[in-house]
């Protein structure tokens, strides 16, 4: 069984990066990855232009005297004429700075006397302006390819003057779950069977992250069921997961259907919950097509699916930063049993006396759906250790993995 680095190295190593790119306009990226680095053409801001309203002037002048007519009026959008000596130009903020000043005067630090502007500050070159170029300069690369796009991104292309941005097409996820003791919501109960969760929190994780989702629905518990639905599942997607069927039961058809269809790669990880994941590729007319087999224990799919199936979706699909860093905190809780695999428990962060601390949800079991809801992230346990309360711990917000 592989540790948990080592699952996640092979994983990742396993990848092929997606190469199709598509042109859209900026105002769609979001979540979308850059296939091309953006360089600017422009400098940001494209002149020197005034950080306040008030009035711009040449601090030599107002070394030699503090009263001055004002000769002229620049709003944002219009550009002024040179100053004249002497004077004072009336301006706004974001105006360009006319020529022949060097410093603003904000408002506040101004009276009207007898129709003139009074200065009641000393001289300073440089004071309220913001120089051209000073945030973006002409030929900067802004942003490199393999950069998924947050709001803040959207803004900064825009503010570059590019309307359209080549980005990666979103990877088409087909997922199917197993299982016949389960029943779709919104049905009557019914003796032995439980309602299916796991494809719910997939509609909600795929497309959380960007990527496209094929629903295939539940999927009759079958080898030759299984068989049928993994290969319809290729032919149409980039990748194809399901929940379930992992484990060693001969109820279990997951793994002797890939290995029909194609190879599995990988199975079973030191880790709590999520042991069982399977990886592997189905074999279809087009070529290879990547499968991740998540556990069928509702907080065991969670888990695989931000631990294992993110970092691998979100690489494939020609992202550069795939990795989370840790927040430490103080465990505010004793995890006495130490286990072989790692454990990923859901916890929270909450504040004690000026200290952020973990706490974990009292049940920890693999079906305890209520943890995951309770909880903002994983405190992680390393292999073979206890914790006393007090300890340092890792903790992953859930959030770190959208
Ligand atoms: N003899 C062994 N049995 C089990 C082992 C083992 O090593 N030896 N591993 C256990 C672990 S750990 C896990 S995790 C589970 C995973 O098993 P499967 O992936 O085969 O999942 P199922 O057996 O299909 O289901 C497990 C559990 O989860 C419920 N389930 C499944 N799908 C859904 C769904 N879509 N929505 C809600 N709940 C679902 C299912 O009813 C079962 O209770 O295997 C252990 N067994
Ligand atoms: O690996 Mo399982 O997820 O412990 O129940």
């Amino acid at each position: 069984m592989k540790t948990f680095d080592e699952a996640l190295y092979a994983l990742l190593s396993d990848v092929q990066v997606t190469t199709e790119s598509e042109t859209i306009n900026v105002g769609e990226g979001l979540q979308r990855i850059l296939a091309e680095d953006i360089v600017s053409s422009v400098n940001v801001p494209p002149h020197d232009n005034s950080q306040m309203d008030g009035y711009a002037l040449h601090s030599f002048d107002l070394e030699h005297g503090n009263l001055f007519p004002v000769s002229q009026r620049i709003a944002a959008g219009e550009v002024g004429a040179e100053l004249q000596h002497g004077t004072v130009a009336r301006i706004f903020t974001g105006a360009p700075i006319p020529s022949g000043a060097n410093m603003v005067v904000m408002q506040e630090d101004t009276e009207e006397v007898d129709g003139q502007i009074q200065i009641n500050i000393k001289a300073q070159p440089g004071a309220n302006v913001r120089k051209k170029g000073e945030d973006i300069q002409q030929g900067q690369v802004i942003l490199q390819a393999g950069t998924r796009l947050r709001p803040q991104e959207l803004g900064l292309i825009s503010s570059i003057g590019i309307g359209e941005i080549k980005v990666f097409k979103p990877l088409k996820v087909a997922t199917f779950t197993t299982g016949d003791e389960l029943l779709e919501p919104g049905s009557e109960p019914q003796e032995g069977k439980i309602y299916n969760a796991n494809r719910y929190t997939l509609q909600g994780l795929i497309p959380q992250l960007g990527f496209e989702l094929i629903d295939l629905g539940h999927v009759a518990d079958t080898l030759e069921g299984t068989i049928e639905a993994m290969k319809k599942a290729a032919d149409i997607a980039d990748v194809v997961m399901t929940t379930g069927g992992v484990s060693v039961g001969e109820e279990d058809h997951i793994k002797p259907a890939l290995e029909s269809l194609g190879e599995l790669n990988m199975w079973k990880v030191k880790m709590k919950p999520g042991k069982p994941i399977a990886y592997g590729k189905i074999g279809v007319d087009k070529g290879q097509v990547p499968f991740i087999g998540l556990p069928g224990n509702p907080v065991s799919a969670f888990a695989t699916f931000k631990l294992f199936a993110r970092p691998y979706l979100m690489k494939m699909q020609g992202a550069e930063q795939i990795k989370t860093n840790p927040i430490w905190l103080q465990a505010d809780f004793d995890w006495p049993k130490a286990n072989f695999r790692r454990d990923f428990l859901r916890a929270r962060m909450t504040n004690k006396r000026q200290q952020t601390v973990a706490e974990i949800y009292p049940h920890q079991g693999s079906g305890v759906l209520m943890s995951t809801s309770w909880a903002e992230g994983f405190v992680v346990i390393p292999e073979d250790s206890t914790i006393k309360k007090g300890d340092t711990v890792a903790f992953y917000p859930f959030s770190a993995f959208v």
